[in-house]
């Protein structure tokens, strides 16, 4: 069993996050074996209650936190599996990635779960979270893309509202199983993200160059070769900032 990469909270500072930047990339960081195999069984087998997925097209989802509504968290608290065991928000306050974040942690999960084949269109999240997302993938891997807009941008022009996006990924990485990826950039801020619906990734020079090649464990990322994916769950972690509170009404 590997052992988290998780730093205790006297290293929790920008020298732990330095060590796994990704480069030419503004604020990203990957940070492979974040959770422990014991940690993502329990998580893929045990922890999600199965009424709570809701199936779209191609993907199903469970949202944890609380409703976000007109860009306020009605929060709730997070289940045991989120906090407890595993302890994920501990572990993620101590990488020191949300310290500028409202709350210095997350304070909401929507966790997906892709099967091979599956994916998510290039989108953007929307207004309400802080610039900082922690994403951690379990089960598979995934080749995640940051994409930008066509044209030029116009101040006022509503997010994502019809404009045409370039389909050549700006920025590719690997998200290995058991890996957290830090953004906390422009990346989230005005470009949109998305998981191609593949059942194997080519990587290296007849495929994808992913910009995080050097931390990832996969060989096949710096000689080439292809990965096959299998079913992957990703728990999207942040720090919504206006939240209600509503203790009294829940548990
Ligand atoms: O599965 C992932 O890593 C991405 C999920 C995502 O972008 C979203 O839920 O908005
Ligand atoms: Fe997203």
């Amino acid at each position: 069993m590997s052992d988290p990469a998780a730093p205790t909270t006297q290293d929790a500072d920008v020298d732990y996050l330095e060590q796994y930047r990704v480069p030419c990339v503004p604020e990203v960081y990957y940070i492979p074996d974040f959770i422990t195999e014991h940690e993502e069984e329990y998580l893929l087998r045990k922890a999600p209650p199965q009424p709570m997925w809701r199936t779209l097209a191609n993907r199903r989802l469970q949202i944890w936190g609380g409703i976000i509504k007109n860009g306020v968290l009605v929060g709730q608290k997070l289940p045991d599996w989120l906090d407890k065991f595993p302890d994920l928000v501990t572990r993620l306050r101590d990488t020191g990635a949300f310290k500028s974040a409202k709350h210095g942690q997350p304070n909401h999960v929507i966790v997906n779960e892709y099967l091979a084949g599956q994916g998510i269109m290039p989108h953007e999240d929307g207004p309400a979270y802080h610039p900082v997302v922690g994403t951690i993938s379990l089960g598979s891997h995934a080749v995640f893309n940051y994409y930008k807009y066509a044209d030029t941008p116009s101040t006022d022009a509503p997010a994502d509202a019809g404009r045409a996006v370039d389909r050549t990924p700006l920025v590719s990485l690997l998200l290995e199983p058991r890996s957290l990826v830090i953004t906390r950039s422009s990346l989230y801020t005005g470009h949109l993200h998305g998981i191609e619906e593949r059942t194997h990734d080519v990587l290296g020079e007849d495929g994808v160059i992913v910009a995080n090649a050097h931390l990832v464990r996969a060989e096949e990322a710096r000689t080439g070769g292809t990965l096959t994916r299998a079913t992957r769950m990703s728990l999207t972690c942040r720090d919504v900032e206006r939240v209600l509170d509503v203790k009294r009404f829940g548990k």
